[in-house]
């Protein structure tokens, strides 16, 4: 069967909606089914008024490599795959236990960004091991001569100063004294964009309440404001440490609600804990290209990993 008679078929595809903090997923099971989406396709799902409406796909895949888990593909709401989602890292824990893919409480997953640890805690609570950020320039990336806690930026005329870091994504995080009045929706995207970020960057406005208490707007690369960001929230973390307002351990309020973060300091990793909630299970007919399909264009069977 062809590329293209399979896409105008399609199939229906079981999924799961999930969100940490308002951050919301479509999360799917690939290892039972595996699929593959186009990024128009996405784009469309992700859609609130004319598809089910999310921030990222969360794809579960057989893991790629020994001593993981699981892999873990992380797709935005314009269709573009990334490297990391902080928030998705907790729904992902949650869903591969739920649908009883693994039982292990300590789950490593592989991601485009590196791998994670994640540790399923009670009520739904998942710690996560977000891994050593990364701070040289070049890495996040980001076009600077040599790395510095902080930089200048011209956008539009106007001088910003940001931090930069990567948590297996590019974020970019500026201070503000109020997120209530920070410019999230005029600098969020002019920002996102700017050429100093080559593969683009998702934008934090982070206020600082006392050294161990701040709140954070994030402005997403391929999803615009979210209500929470959790590598967001370990980046503006690491930003806020670097310029000496934070301690290690913080509570940092988004707009969907709080992070217990910790961060011991350069060459430790950043770990996040919070919530995760599952709102419902759907199936959508989608034009599916299915990699492993065989000639009738049936799935070649249900493949559950081995639990662990
Ligand atoms: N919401 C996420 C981050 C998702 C990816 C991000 N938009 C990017 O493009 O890097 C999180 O909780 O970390």
């Amino acid at each position: 069967m062809s590329d293209n008679r399979r896409r105008s078929n399609g199939a229906n595809l079981p999924f799961t909606k999930m969100h940490g903090l308002g951050n919301d997923f479509m999360v799917v099971d690939a290892i039972s089914q595996p699929f593959r989406l186009r990024p128009d396709v996405i784009s469309k799902l992700a859609d609130r008024h004319f598809g089910i409406g999310f921030d990222q796909l969360l794809v579960v895949e057989p893991p790629g490599m020994p001593d993981v888990d699981f892999r873990y593909r992380i797709f935005n709401a314009d269709g573009s795959e990334v490297e990391q989602c902080g928030n998705g890292a907790r729904c992902f824990a949650r869903f591969v236990r739920d649908q009883r893919l693994t039982n292990k409480k300590v789950i490593r997953v592989q991601t485009a960004g590196g791998v994670i640890e994640l540790k399923a805690g009670k009520d739904g609570w998942v710690l996560v091991n977000m891994g050593v950020p990364e701070l040289e320039p070049a890495k996040v990336p980001f076009e600077a001569a040599q790395r510095s806690n902080t930089y200048r930026l011209e956008v539009n005329g106007e001088a910003v100063e940001l931090s930069v870091v990567s948590m297996g994504n590019p974020h970019a995080v500026l201070l503000v004294d109020d997120v209530d009045a920070a410019p999230v929706e005029r600098l969020g995207p002019l920002l996102e964009s700017h050429p100093a970020f080559p593969r683009k960057a998702n934008i934090g406005f982070l206020q600082v309440i006392d050294r161990h208490n701040a709140k954070l707007r994030v402005f997403e690369r391929g999803a615009g404001e979210t209500l929470a960001c959790g590598s967001g929230a370990c980046a503006a973390m690491v930003a806020g440490r670097l310029r000496g307002l934070l301690d290690e351990k913080v509570r940092m309020v988004l707009r969907g609600g709080p992070l217990a973060l910790e961060w011991q300091g350069e060459g430790a990793p950043v770990m996040m804990d919070g919530p995760t909630a599952r709102v419902f299970d759907g199936q959508v007919r989608v034009p599916i290209d299915s990699p492993r399909r065989g000639r009738s264009g049936r799935s070649s069977g249900r493949r559950r990993q081995k639990k662990g």
